[in-house]
């Protein structure tokens, strides 16, 4: 029998390879992105990232599994690494004020996107693991996809420090270790629960390819 992270992966990988040819993400690749676009992208990204740290906080705190709890505590612990090594230096860099960060609110697109995913958290904590699973799984994978498309290409583009965060050691084995878990907890369910397990993540799927569209209209 199949693992559900087997599962989960066939259903997504159709999406995933989409989303490594998005518009946005090839730009990124190829370096035409424009920096206004980026900018928009890295400010929404940094406010996903903080809600999305407050579900995981949020699932910590409804764990009663050893294991579940340090791992959503090591989540937490590495999507604030990813946040403050990734965004907070991209923000300055691309002249973000607080002023700027204060008054910007979320995209319709992106708020619709966490308040689904915290839906399911409350739902059920496995419902949640997976639902934020996609997410990392998805930069992990695209990531690696388009970086192995482009090959050294991709190190004269302004944002290859993009793919290099989401392919590094750490990133690709934190999200591993997201995947065991997963394949740990689920270990005895049923298969229908199963398939629910798998249109959770393919609908995270679908609002990932959406959150990459919000920046593609984005004008100077
Ligand atoms: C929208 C989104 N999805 C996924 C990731 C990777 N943690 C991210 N930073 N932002």
């Amino acid at each position: 029998m199949s693992k559900l992270s087997e599962k989960l992966y066939e259903r997504a990988k159709p999406l995933w390879d989409k989303e490594s040819e998005n518009e946005f993400v090839a730009a990124m690749a190829e370096g035409t992105l424009e920096e206004e676009k980026y900018r928009a992208y890295m400010l929404q990204d940094y406010f996903y990232l903080i809600d999305y740290i407050d579900i995981l906080e949020w699932m910590h705190g409804q764990a009663e599994d050893n294991e579940v709890a340090e791992f959503l505590k090591n989540a937490a612990d590495s999507t604030r690494y990813e946040k403050d090594t990734v965004h907070i230096p991209n923000m300055k860099k691309l002249g973000i004020t607080d002023d700027e960060i204060s008054v910007a609110g979320k995209a319709p697109d992106s708020e619709e996107y966490l308040n689904y995913m915290m839906g399911k958290a409350r739902e059920s904590l496995v419902y949640g693991i997976t639902a934020l699973l996609q997410c990392s799984w998805s930069y992990a994978y695209i990531a690696k996809k388009v970086s192995d498309r482009y090959g050294d290409k991709l190190k004269s583009s302004p944002y290859s420090e993009w793919f290099s965060a989401y392919t590094s050691d750490e990133y690709q084995e934190a999200n591993q270790r997201w995947i065991d878990i997963l394949d740990r907890v689920v270990q005895d369910i049923s298969s229908a629960e199963e398939e629910k397990l798998c249109m959770i993540f393919e609908k995270c799927a679908h609002y990932e390819t959406r959150f990459w569209n919000i920046f593609i209209s984005v004008k100077p």
